[in-house]
């Protein structure tokens, strides 16, 4: 036991209780305390624009999605060659689309091509951060959660430079909307060093915010088919 009275944890060691509450000014203001009602409101109202979203993503013509598609690998290909001076050898995480994303499997082979690595992710256990796993036109890919085409267990696993993060709705100060998961947000809060991270979506998804909460990390780049915002 330890000789502190009011400490019934049991443990020694502690110099102060091992809640300070007690020693907080009540007036401090935690910046990044959210109030938990308007925390429900943003999840409720990220709900529904979701499903908009994702619905309207359908609806475009598949010409549309494919052109879009075409225009967004030219300037991944551009920023991987001029802003960021990514060599071959490096490794760049990108993704095997679904529910109308963007298409960027041609930019896949030719960066493989090139020498890149390229890697998928993989939710391997639920709400916990994406794994890499590495990607060559030769991998048989096997069915991860939701159904995603994965790259099999046996694949090697990356730590990628890049991260190609698709996304549901963006907003011009760099945020992200997800499907919801939380998947990007809780793997870039935790690989050290951070990925630089490129939003990869539609212009028409654009949103004037997405209300950030504290866990939303800022992409470093969002690209679309009009270009960088
Ligand atoms: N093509 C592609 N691959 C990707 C992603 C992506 O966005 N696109 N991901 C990007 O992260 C990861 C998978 N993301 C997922 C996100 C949500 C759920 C899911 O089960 N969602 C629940 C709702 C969750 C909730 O509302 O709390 C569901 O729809 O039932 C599954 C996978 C990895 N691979
Ligand atoms: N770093 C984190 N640690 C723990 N939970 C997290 C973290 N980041 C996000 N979450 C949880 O994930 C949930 C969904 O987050 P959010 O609305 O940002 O999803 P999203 O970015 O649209 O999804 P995704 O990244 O999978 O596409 C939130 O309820 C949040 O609490």
């Amino acid at each position: 036991m330890s000789d502190d009275p009011d400490d019934d944890t049991g443990r020694k060691g502690f110099t102060s209780p091992p809640c300070l509450a007690a020693e907080i000014a009540p007036d401090y203001f935690d910046p990044l305390a959210v109030d938990p009602e308007q925390a429900r409101d943003v999840m409720r109202w990220r709900k529904a624009e979701r499903a908009r979203l994702r619905a309207e993503r359908l609806a475009l013509p598949v010409s549309t999605r494919q052109a879009a598609s075409l225009a967004i690998a030219g300037q991944l290909r551009q920023v991987l060659r001029d802003h960021l001076a990514v060599a071959p050898g490096r490794a760049v995480s990108a993704y095997w689309p679904i529910k109308g994303e963007p298409d960027l499997r041609p930019l896949m082979l030719e960066l493989h091509q090139a020498g890149f690595n390229v890697a998928l992710p993989i939710v391997e256990t639920k709400h916990a951060p994406l794994i890499f796993r590495v990607w060559t036109p030769e991998t048989r890919m096997v069915r991860g959660d939701w159904n995603i085409p994965v790259p099999p267990p046996e694949a090697d696993q990356i730590h990628p430079e890049i991260a190609l993060a698709p996304l549901v709705g963006w907003s011009e100060d760099g945020y992200r909307l997800g499907y919801g998961g939380g998947y990007f947000d809780r793997t870039l809060a935790v690989l050290r060093p951070r990925p630089f991270a490129i939003g990869i979506g539609y212009a028409s998804a654009r949103l004037a915010t997405i209300f950030p909460q504290p866990h939303d990390i800022r992409l470093d780049l969002i690209l679309t088919e009009a270009g960088l915002p």
